[in-house]
């Protein structure tokens, strides 16, 4: 049988409660941590609270800005103008309002490449920050990875029934034909490499997949993510259902 991933289950009373209490997670990660701290965000409705609360205060002056570089998960294969685009999201709601450095933010390119050419310059761009950033002390990647949970189980743009979920090589590919637009993903192997990862889930219609999620059903690709450090689920009451209210930890 496979060992299942400890995972915590924070179930918050609603969306709002859940962004404080991401922002105060991701606050104390890049405070606790010395150095360069790498956050891989995700895309989708769901962070865009928590990047609002982000960019408001107290979150906006404490945080170690001028030290801290913002990665994406997933991109939709969109100028950055477009309204599907997680970077015009993240950029929205947080990064134009915060004083982060504008070299350290690395939107995943979407424009005069082709998709595939996008991927491997990705891919380029996240190693050679791993080696500038990472190499000599071990580690990880990211000190903290932000998730989305599809309705089908998805994270980032990792689909059900795609190749893109057996990849271990490749830290970023092209997924094509999946949805109306392509996709640029992170595949398993980078998104693991993180110290700290929370899937954010809210909503009602998020609660049959968490359902899913919670019975390890490993049709999902989301159960099948397996990162390196440490996983919690923070999720609003509407998505976790009332009956999830006093079992919030979960081997
Ligand atoms: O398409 C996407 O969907 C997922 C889930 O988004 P959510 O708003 O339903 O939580 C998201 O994590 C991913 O970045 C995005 O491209």
């Amino acid at each position: 049988m496979t060992e299942l991933p400890k995972i915590k289950y924070e179930i918050l009373a609603d969306a709002d409660a859940l962004s404080k209490q991401v922002a105060d997670w991701l606050l104390d990660i890049a405070s606790g941590t010395s150095g360069t701290v790498a956050i891989c965000l995700s895309g989708g409705n769901t962070p865009r609270r928590l990047y609002e609360r982000l960019a408001a205060a107290p979150y906006r002056d404490r945080f170690p800005w001028s030290r801290t570089h913002v990665f994406w998960g997933d991109e939709r294969f969109v100028p950055r103008d477009d309204p599907l685009s997680n970077y015009r999201m993240a950029n929205n709601a947080l990064l134009s309002r915060v004083p982060i450095p504008a070299a350290n933010i690395h939107p995943i390119p979407t424009e005069g490449l082709t998709p595939e050419e996008a991927a491997r310059r990705y891919e380029q761009e996240l190693k050679s920050f791993y080696e500038a950033t990472r190499g000599e002390t071990m580690r990880r990647l990211f000190n903290a990875t932000l998730l989305g949970l599809g309705e089908d189980g998805h994270l980032a743009s990792l689909f059900p029934g795609t190749d893109a979920l057996q990849e271990r090589e490749r830290w970023v590919v092209a997924v094509l034909g999946v949805k109306a637009e392509t996709r640029i993903t992170l595949t398993y192997p980078a998104l693991e490499n993180s110290s700290n990862t929370a899937f954010l889930v809210a909503g009602e219609g998020k609660n049959k997949v968490l359902d899913r999620f919670r019975r390890h059903d490993e049709t999902l690709p989301a159960v099948r993510f397996k990162p390196l450090g440490e996983l919690r689920v923070v999720a609003d009451e509407s998505a976790a259902g009332a009956r999830d209210l006093h079992e919030r930890t979960q081997n």
